[in-house]
């Protein structure tokens, strides 16, 4: 999978990841979003949320690999507990903008045993919360401060960092439902500063906020809780994701 996503990168071919929050898995709604997805692909499915307060993540991943089971399922786990075999492979985050120890290492040591007998593939991942002009959920529950969201040099240094002590992803959230998403500032900056595949997403809520984290220097764009409420968005995301690789490939 840390292959696929490189070789997206080297291709310049950009790739949309769909985030279901197993807190919100309603069947019907889900079967009529993977409906949708026949007709415009997606590349990723993240599964995850900050809390996780139901049972229902296993039954959404079932759901997910009986209907789609052409498309990658990665969790995206807020906590050791969300560690579940079923999937394909694991966004592990390390909160690389805060100075929480908990989630910098401490989940991690938790969950690492049963991680190994997982079998999933770990994909270690420098995550990076920007603010986005109201609390989020992330940065509440992980207890740490938000990357300032006009300082795109703090951003670069700090995944700079993540990639010297050898995460392989970086991941900047504007954390799920951003007033503001990450600025394309922020993104630029921090393309410029490592090789690895950039993940961004948060408050990416129409084509246009799609299109503009790509072609800042976005390889993956993440889109969740506006897909939850408008499935037609879809669309519009596929196309933008389509528009930005094309836009790539003539640079
Ligand atoms: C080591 C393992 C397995 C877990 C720890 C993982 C770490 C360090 C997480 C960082 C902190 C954190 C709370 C991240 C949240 C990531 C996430 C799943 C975001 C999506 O959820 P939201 O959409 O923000 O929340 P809602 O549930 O409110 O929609
Ligand atoms: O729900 P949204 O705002 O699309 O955010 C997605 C994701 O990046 C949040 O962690
Ligand atoms: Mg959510």
């Amino acid at each position: 999978m840390l292959d696929t996503l490189a070789g997206l990168r080297l291709r310049g071919r950009k790739a949309l990841a769909v985030l279901l929050d197993p807190d919100d898995f309603e069947p019907a709604r889900l079967r009529q979003l993977l409906h949708l997805t026949q007709q415009h692909p997606i590349d990723f499915f993240l599964v995850g949320g900050s809390l996780v307060l139901t049972e229902h993540q296993a039954a959404l991943i079932a759901l997910l690999k009986a209907e789609a089971p052409q498309v990658p399922v990665l969790l995206f786990p807020s906590h050791a507990l969300h560690v579940d075999p079923s999937a394909d492979g694991i966004l592990l985050l390390s909160l690389i903008s805060g100075r929480n120890p908990d989630f910098l290492i401490g989940q991690h040591i938790v969950a690492a045993p049963r991680l190994r007998q997982s079998g999933l593939q770990v994909l270690p991942t420098g995550y990076m919360l920007v603010d986005s002009g109201r609390p989020t959920t992330a940065s509440y529950i992980s207890g740490t401060a938000p990357l300032p969201h006009d300082k795109p040099s703090i951003a670069a240094a700090t995944a700079m960092a993540g990639e010297q002590l050898g995460l392989r992803l970086m991941y900047l959230d504007g954390g799920s439902g951003a007033q503001h998403p990450v600025s394309a500032a922020m993104i630029s900056a921090v393309r410029a500063a490592v090789d690895t595949p950039l993940i961004v997403g948060g408050g990416l809520n129409s084509g246009e906020k799609v299109y503009a984290a790509l072609a800042a220097g976005a390889d993956v764009v993440v889109v969740g809780n506006h897909l939850e409420r408008d499935p037609g968005f879809l669309a519009d995301a596929v196309a933008a994701v389509r528009e930005a690789t094309i836009g790539q490939s003539v640079k």
